[in-house]
């Protein structure tokens, strides 16, 4: 079929299917300006022009890890001499800070530290509920909710309910990264398999927690791998519906062991960037909200994500690290006056929205 049909087709509400995706993801020709005008097409049908962004500040609080995922250029060992943590002092000043920079939420996720357990996350949400009432807690995801749950001995649901107890609100989605098994054994052999993510992100849903989706592509896997883990998300859109958004990160490559060890591409090319919001808005019929999340791509790439299909800026990043140990430039904080520039570029309107996408006065 031409590609212009199978586009005309998705434009009048057919759902393409997984090996329809593949052949979106591998367009290299002109064909890809079609696809991101479809995607741009859907967009505006679907949200409107306005593009919306979150203010929110990061607490990582500690970088210790007992994983060393390849990936990953934030984690570190004991001993090392850039290894961090913040203890309650230093977690209750940095969420009294938050509030007096206006944020609406707190994100924080952090390395698998050897001495955390369940009751270890419950008390720094509680310390940032604290020191920051009423702004939204959105944190950990479904890795740690598997280490919390292995190391106190108890069910993920359990966990689950005690950090909701004590302010959780949303759950990341990360620790997705490619939702394919003979991917994650290359990228994270130590971190909880598909199914075992599937399981918790749908334990959270189904208790009201909801969360975001991520794919964490540019690296070692395949445009079917991708198709495969866009398809996996989509089937639990269908039967929970508790995903906000879709969230691609783009492969933040240098100081990487992954890359360093030759068994990763140099991240994604822009192509691949621009496709991946572009069949994420096609494929995913039933996600309203499409990130382009300027940290992992940048800004100028960010813009151009808004015109294929997403929808959303992600957050102001007070305070991002992972990227920036990764060997991105410039991560820490986006100024909303320069997001607006971004979308009154456009011809579009910036918006701030809450963790849940309620538009916000002004
Ligand atoms: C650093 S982890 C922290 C939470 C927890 N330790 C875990 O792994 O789930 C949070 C997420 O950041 C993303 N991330 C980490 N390193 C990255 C990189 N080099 N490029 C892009 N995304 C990255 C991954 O999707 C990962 O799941
Ligand atoms: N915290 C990081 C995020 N978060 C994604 C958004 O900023 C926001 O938390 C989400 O949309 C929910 O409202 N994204 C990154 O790329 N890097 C981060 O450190
Ligand atoms: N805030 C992200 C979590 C995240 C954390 C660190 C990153 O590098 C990227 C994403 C989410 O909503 O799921
Ligand atoms: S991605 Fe998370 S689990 Fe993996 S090494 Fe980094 S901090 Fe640890």
């Amino acid at each position: 079929m031409p590609l212009s049909e199978v586009l005309d087709d998705v434009l009048a509400g057919h759902r393409l299917t997984e090996e329809e995706a593949v052949r979106l993801l591998s367009t290299r020709d002109r064909g890809v300006l079609a696809i991101l005008a479809a995607a741009d097409e859907l967009r505006e049908r679907k949200v409107g022009d306005t593009v919306t962004y979150v203010r929110n500040q990061n607490i990582n609080v500690t970088n210790l890890c007992v994983n060393a995922c390849g990936f990953c250029g934030f984690s570190r060992k004991p001993g090392d001499a850039d290894a961090f943590f913040y203890d309650e002092a230093a977690v209750r000043e940095k969420a009294r800070a938050a509030r007096e920079r206006g944020v609406t939420e707190v994100c924080t996720v952090s390395g698998l530290h050897p001495d955390f357990d369940a009751g270890s996350y419950a008390e720094i949400y509680s310390w940032i509920r604290d020191e920051a009432p009423g702004v939204h807690i959105h944190a950990s995801n479904p890795m740690e909710v598997a280490y919390a749950a292995e190391k106190s001995g108890i069910s993920t649901g359990e966990v689950l309910g005690m950090m909701r107890d004590a302010g959780l609100a949303t759950l990341c989605g990360t620790a997705a990264e490619i939702l394919v098994d003979d991917v994650r054994r290359v990228i994270c052999p130590g971190k909880c398999d598909t199914a075992t993510w599937v399981r918790i992100i749908k334990e959270a849903h189904c208790l009201g927690i909801r969360s975001t989706a991520t794919i964490m592509y540019g690296h070692c896997e395949s445009e079917g791998d991708r198709a495969r883990h866009l398809s996996i998300l989509r089937d639990i859109q269908d039967e929970t519906g508790g995903f906000t958004e879709f969230v691609p990160l783009s492969f933040i490559h240098k100081n990487t062991p992954l890359y360093r060890a030759g068994q990763a591409r140099p991240g994604a090319a822009g192509r691949e960037d621009l496709l991946m919001f572009a069949v994420a808005r096609l494929f995913l019929d039933n996600f309203d909200h499409i990130q382009a999340s300027w940290v992992k791509v940048g800004t100028k790439m960010a813009q151009m994500g808004l015109l294929s299909g997403a929808d959303d800026l992600g957050g102001t990043l007070f305070e991002e690290s992972i990227s920036r140990e990764a060997g991105a430039r410039d991560t820490d904080y986006l100024d909303p006056a320069e997001m607006q520039r971004i979308a009154g570029d456009l011809g579009r309107t910036l918006r701030q929205r809450t963790t849940t996408y309620t538009l916000l006065p002004g």
